[in-house]
């Protein structure tokens, strides 16, 4: 006759068992039946292999971080590789570095690559965005030894081109550009392909300028405060003890050291940008430029030298370009003026000064505090200082000379005396004009002032702000990496790390399955005085 197996509520205390429920036939195997404890080994094998699977699995993963970790720590020559995208207004630029945690040194000359145009340039097809990254990725695949691209990071960091569109068009972009970035072979989240702040990005240009100068991490009066004239934004960083507004007023720690910045980018006011928007502000009057010939009202543009023509080809417009920009171009004429174009530009950089609810504005309506310490100019600074052949702290007197005189020469002679110029020959009469308006007439630097030095390099180290972006990522990493290893597993969303908590959870939901799963250690004892089975759990 079989026992039945079937599953019996079992009362802690055998007296008050209803016996007809507990009454239960003997099984036809001899069996001993004063206390028999059914042997349930291989669900307690089980078990037991599934508590020592658990056990094993949180001694070894810690101890293989820790090896991991040590292993890594202790090899001095674990670099730490970077490539970071610039997404610029007038290009696309792929900057690949090293950092060598132990000795804190980095490499800036692992190389770059750029690409024209910008991919705010992709705003009509957004979809095709990150087909213009590719060669990029292949160029920073070539830099960086193929068994450390899946641990090597890849950021793209857009600036003023895309802050100048519309927020879902900038999306789009976006979208195909982390497409792209997924499957680059290095390692990506979307959250890494972003448009950057303004504030960011002269922070980023202000550590790069200090790390290379020596001052960052040093007394904060004695660092080197950062304008640069982008194609579409400038940017002014710099340390500064007067009271700031919290939108403008960055802290920035390294090392020991702790630096109040005032930080801010102003849209528009990039080189390229303000040019288009001067002649704008000219051919719509809102500057009393002299009238060519009032028949067809022929606005005279201060800004390009006598005889350069602003016809279809020299602005590159498509042929279905829009009718106002025919229009536009045709009442436009050169006639190269160097203080009527350091006018027109002092009005474009003053608009909206009335009103300003700061303390001081000196550009717009925008705060800005007192400028205080020495300055490092770069980019357009840079470039139109060096085509004038300018001194690296030269005198704002001499680049005003030097402009005055270029925007007074036929564009013809222009043309012959540097015949390797393209299209940037033509900005400079504008260029030197609008830095005069800018550091001069706007900011106050006296022109006899040595503060400014221009330059994009100091030494060897490019004055890149994506470079100043990978200095305080890699040191901060640093600091998560200083406080241990489990730091790093927790601060590591890694998959490794959710594949850890995962294994742990479902070994530990097995464990618990197989107890609950396991059939109760019973005890059957034959009462022969009541003359029945009485069943109980047998505590483990
Ligand atoms: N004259 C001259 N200008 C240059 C040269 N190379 C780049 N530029 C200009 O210098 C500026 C480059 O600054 P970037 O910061 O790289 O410009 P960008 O990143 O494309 O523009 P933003 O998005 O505003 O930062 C642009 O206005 C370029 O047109 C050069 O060789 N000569
Ligand atoms: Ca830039």
């Amino acid at each position: 006759m079989r026992r039945s197996h079937a599953r019996t509520r079992i009362d802690s205390k055998p007296d008050k068992m209803d016996p007809i429920k507990l009454h239960i036939r003997p099984t036809s195997r001899s069996t001993n039946l004063f206390s028999r404890t059914p042997k349930n080994t291989k669900s307690n094998l089980l078990f037991t292999l599934t508590v020592a699977l658990t056990a094993a699995f949180f001694t070894i993963i810690p101890c293989y971080y820790l090896f991991f970790y040590t292993h890594k720590t202790a090899n001095p020559n674990s670099v730490k590789y970077g490539v970071v995208i610039d997404g610029g207004s007038t290009g696309t630029r792929i900057h690949v570095f090293s950092y060598r945690r132990e000795s804190n040194e980095f490499d800036f000359e692992l190389g770059n690559m750029r690409v024209n145009p910008g991919l705010s340039s992709y705003a009509e097809n957004p979809e095709f965005a990150g087909e213009s990254l590719k060669q990029l990725i292949d160029f920073g695949k070539g830099k960086v030894p193929a068994g450390l691209w899946d641990e090597t990071e890849i950021r793209l960091m857009a600036t003023a081109g895309l802050r100048l569109l519309d927020l879902k068009v900038q999306e789009k972009i976006l979208r195909a550009c982390r497409e792209v970035l997924r499957a680059s072979g290095f390692m990506f989240r979307d959250e890494w392909a972003t448009v950057i702040t303004g504030s960011d990005e002269g922070v980023y240009a202000w550590v790069v300028a200090n790390y290379a100068l020596g001052s960052l991490g040093g007394d904060p009066l004695k660092t080197t405060g950062i304008i640069e004239l982008g194609g579409a934004s400038a940017q002014v960083t710099f340390v500064s003890n007067e009271p700031m507004p919290p939108e403008f007023s960055r802290t920035i720690k390294f090392g020991n050291a702790t630096y109040n910045l005032y930080s801010h980018s102003f849209l528009h006011f990039g080189q390229n940008v303000a040019f288009e928007s001067l002649k704008e502000l000219i051919t719509s009057g809102g500057f009393n430029s002299a009238v060519g010939s009032l028949r067809k009202r022929v606005h005279i543009d201060p800004c390009s030298p006598k005889g350069y023509s602003h016809d279809m080809e020299s602005w590159k417009l498509s042929a279905d370009s829009s009718d106002e920009n025919n229009e536009y171009l045709s009442t436009l004429q050169a006639g190269g003026n160097f203080s009527e174009c350091r006018s027109a530009a002092l009005m474009l950089l003053q608009k909206g000064k009335d009103k300003c609810s700061y303390k001081s504005c000196y550009l717009g309506s925008t705060f800005m505090p007192k400028l205080q310490g020495t300055f490092l100019a770069t980019e357009n600074f840079f470039h139109t200082s060096k085509f004038f052949r300018l001194r690296e702290r030269a005198f704002l007197s001499d680049l005003l000379i030097a402009g005055e005189q270029f925007c007074g020469e036929d564009w013809s002679k222009l043309k012959n005396k540097y015949p390797s110029l393209d299209e940037d020959l033509m900005r400079y009469c504008f260029s030197s004009a609008y830095i005069v308006a800018l550091l001069h007439d706007s900011l106050g630097i006296a022109l006899d002032d040595e503060r400014i030095g221009y330059g994009n390099h100091v030494g060897n180290i490019p004055l890149d702000w994506a470079l100043g972006a990978f200095i305080l990522q890699s040191t901060s990493d640093l600091d998560v990496h200083n406080s241990g290893w489990i730091a790093t597993i927790i601060s590591d969303d890694s998959p490794t790390l959710l594949s850890l908590i995962a294994i742990s959870i479902l070994l530990m939901f097995i464990a618990w399955s197989v107890s609950k799963w396991r059939k109760p250690q019973l005890k059957t004892i034959y009462d022969l005085e009541k003359g029945r089975y009485i069943v109980s759990r047998v505590s483990r």
